[in-house]
């Protein structure tokens, strides 16, 4: 350490073993058109418990609520959004830029399978053209006037995830979960790559908690007991909603109607994000 030390390794060059690393600002400008005014992420530990379930959902509710939202379908292998909503057009591409496509209650959406020439096609391209197709759908679409934007984040917490953290300027993340994940396991990782990233976590969401029989009202676990409580607890989060299975989310989703569906368990998120 330099005798001169005021340890603001900002304004110094020295290469000393004190030397805090400087957290380098990846950051990527959104389109000169566009305006978002919040920016959050759903993230999970891996695929199919729920996050693009709980990303359109989020979305929903918050447009129910009368703000202008929008969605970033960063799962790029794996794009659910356009189905969710039964999205079918092509986003228009124009000299400006690209424009999202809106659904029937006019969510603004961007995802791969609005621009695949057959929305059936694989998509088979490695992380780092992965990473930029999501910067692209930062900086070169058009957002206009978004009040909420909701990113539904390739799962796990590898290097595609981790680029699409640096280069969006995420408000914050959302853990979407299951009771027969290793949640805890999930749940830290999740947390580590937030404090890298300097991104707060909003809170957990359990998918698939329970079902509640129509015969008889009763709530079954069906994937187990749950430990998010404990989990969340330990990593002094908050549990911020839990959704039980219902056949009708599924059936909403495979017919493109999703905006019909009442989910009535997020809207103290919704009220949280606000
Ligand atoms: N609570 C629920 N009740 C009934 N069906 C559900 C529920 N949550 C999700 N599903 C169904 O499970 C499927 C997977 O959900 P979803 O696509 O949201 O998962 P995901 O975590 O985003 O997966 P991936 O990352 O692989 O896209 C969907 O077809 C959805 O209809």
């Amino acid at each position: 350490m330099s005798e001169t030390c005021n340890l603001n390794c900002g304004s110094c060059s020295e290469d000393c073993a004190e030397r805090k690393a400087d957290p380098q600002d990846f950051r990527e400008e959104l389109h000169a058109m566009s305006s978002v005014k919040k920016v959050i992420g759903i993230v999970s530990g891996k695929g199919g418990v729920g996050k693009s379930l709980v990303t359109s959902l989020l979305a929903v509710t918050m447009n129910r609520m009368g703000y202008q939202s929008a969605i970033l379908d960063a799962d790029i292998t794996g794009p659910s959004i356009p189905k969710a909503f039964g999205l079918k057009g092509k986003a228009p591409v124009t000299e400006m830029g690209v424009m999202p496509v809106t659904t029937k209650t006019g969510i603004d959406v961007m995802s791969i399978n609005l621009l695949l020439e057959k929305e059936t096609d694989p998509v088979v391209w490695r992380g780092p053209i992965l990473a930029n197709t999501v910067k692209q759908f930062w900086q070169d679409v058009i957002w206009r006037d978004i009040d909420y934007m909701f990113v539904d984040m390739p799962p796990g917490t590898g290097d595609v995830p981790l680029t699409v953290f640096q280069s969006i300027a995420l408000d914050g993340i959302i853990v979407v979960t299951s009771p027969q994940e290793l949640v805890s396991m999930i749940v830290e990782k999740a947390v580590k790559m937030a404090e890298m990233m300097k991104v707060p976590i909003l809170g957990l969401v359990e998918n698939m908690s329970y079902f509640r029989c129509p015969d008889n009202g009763k709530e079954y676990q069906i994937f187990g007991e749950s430990h998010i409580e404990e989990v969340a607890a330990k990593h002094h989060l908050d549990v911020l909603a839990k959704m039980p299975i219902d056949p009708l989310i599924s059936e909403h989703c495979d017919r493109g109607s999703i905006e019909e569906y009442e989910a009535q368990w997020l809207y103290p998120v919704a009220r949280i994000i606000e």
